[in-house]
């Protein structure tokens, strides 16, 4: 980071992980400054970063993935609305040891994260009181979700249409004295996701335990992305290696492989390596899944990651195949606004490294609830009760780290 002061190092002693992720929320959404708070997957580590005067990047571009300096982005659904980017001024690292620094100008910024930390037992310091109530609105009966699965099958059966992704949006009400706890343990209980709770003053207070990644490009120049797609309840008994799948979740999964290889038929980047499909264990849930990974210099596509982030969002995982019949299809039948929910969110060049996740299994948090969001790939054989069962499942990861304190 240029012309950083490093404020403080290893301040573990004095401060632990609860204390400075309460601390940290506390102080930027008490003066509005944006933060993302994040955990990458099988870390045990945590990333803050502050921002008092977050970016608005073009609406109806794709953002520039090289020539942004080290932040989050967090982008919505919806590709051409407004993304934004929490640039790195003040970064503190939770490990082994926790370290801060803060840009030139930022450092009384710092001092009061810390200082807020350091009161962050006193249980008068409540996040609710910093947050928005929402209205609670008559909710979507749960017999409009079943009709839209039905809907959208008769498209498919009658159109060019072939996968739509069909989402719900429910209100939960939830207590938030405990909310860095429940980050916390949704570490604890989804090794394998990657956890991100982050504030924007214009798109409010979000959490989510992904398992899905979008792209990454690390600091050797591997570029990956995913395809996951395909659920299933996690049963204990059964050892992941004998789970067996039904043809409609291997036929959904293969639409959004078959997506991504189209992606890269575009740009005609032949020398990629395609691994999978397997099973994946999301806490409760199983996925299936196959990684795609290329060498860009070895394909001279340096700028591969911005490439791919303008194909590939919104993918068949989260839209449906061809996009924009799912798209006029999800305009037309989901009555909610999706938001952030499955747009993506995540580092950009911290450390040479960026990795974009889409914001799947996630919630918006208001002052004493929870607006929680999913939605399940609708194919020819889709049931419409078991899609409608899939989303409470899909719900129910975040839903539940509330209610299981
Ligand atoms: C759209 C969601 O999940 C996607 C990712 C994995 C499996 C999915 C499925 O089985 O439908 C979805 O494509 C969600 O979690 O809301």
């Amino acid at each position: 980071m240029n012309s950083s002061t490093i404020v403080q190092t290893d301040i573990s002693s004095t401060l632990c992980k609860q204390d400075l992720i309460k601390g940290s929320l506390y102080s930027a959404l008490r003066h509005s400054y944006a933060i993302a708070c994040w955990s990458n997957p099988e870390s045990k580590n945590w990333d803050i970063l502050i921002d008092p005067q977050p970016t608005l990047l073009a609406e109806n571009k794709t953002p520039y993935l090289h020539k942004l300096p080290s932040g989050f982005l967090i982008a919505p659904f919806k590709s051409n609305a407004a993304k934004y980017f929490i640039q790195n001024k003040i970064h503190i690292q939770l490990g082994d040891t926790v370290n801060c620094s803060a840009q030139a100008g930022h450092e009384s910024t710092l001092e009061d994260v810390l200082q807020t930390s350091r009161l962050a037992k006193d249980t008068s310091l409540s996040l609710a009181d910093l947050l928005p109530e929402k209205e609670f609105l008559t909710q979507s009966a749960d017999q409009d979700y079943i009709n839209g699965v039905e809907a959208a099958k008769e498209i498919i059966v009658n159109s060019e249409l072939q996968k739509v992704v069909l989402a719900r949006s429910k209100d939960k009400q939830v207590n938030l004295a405990n909310l860095e706890t429940v980050v916390l343990n949704l570490r604890e209980h989804y090794p394998l996701a990657y956890i991100g709770i982050f504030f924007h003053p214009e798109t409010g207070l979000w959490i989510s335990a992904t398992p899905e990644l979008l792209l990454c490009t690390d600091r050797n120049g591997t570029f990956k992305t995913v395809a996951l797609a395909g659920t299933q309840k996690y049963n204990p008994e059964i050892p992941i290696r004998d789970v067996s799948w039904t043809h409609k979740e291997i036929e959904e999964q293969a639409l959004v492989c078959r997506y991504i290889i189209n992606c890269f038929k575009t740009i005609r980047l032949r020398e990629y390596v395609e691994q999978g499909p397997r099973t994946i264990q999301s806490g409760s849930l199983l996925h299936l899944k196959t990684e795609y990974t290329a060498n860009t210099s070895e394909v001279n596509m340096q700028e591969l990651g911005t490439t791919m982030l303008q194909l590939l969002h919104p993918t068949s995982a989260v839209c449906g195949m061809p996009k924009k019949p799912a798209i006029d299809f999800i305009e037309r039948h989901e009555q909610f606004d999706r938001k952030l929910f499955s747009g993506y969110s995540g580092p950009v060049n911290m450390e040479k490294e960026t990795a974009l996740y889409v914001t799947l299994r996630c919630a918006q948090v208001h002052a004493n609830s929870i607006t929680l969001y999913a939605g399940a790939g609708i194919t020819a054989d889709s049931v419409p009760q078991k899609e409608f069962e899939e989303t409470n499942l899909k719900m129910n990861v975040i839903g539940n780290a509330f209610s299981n304190l």
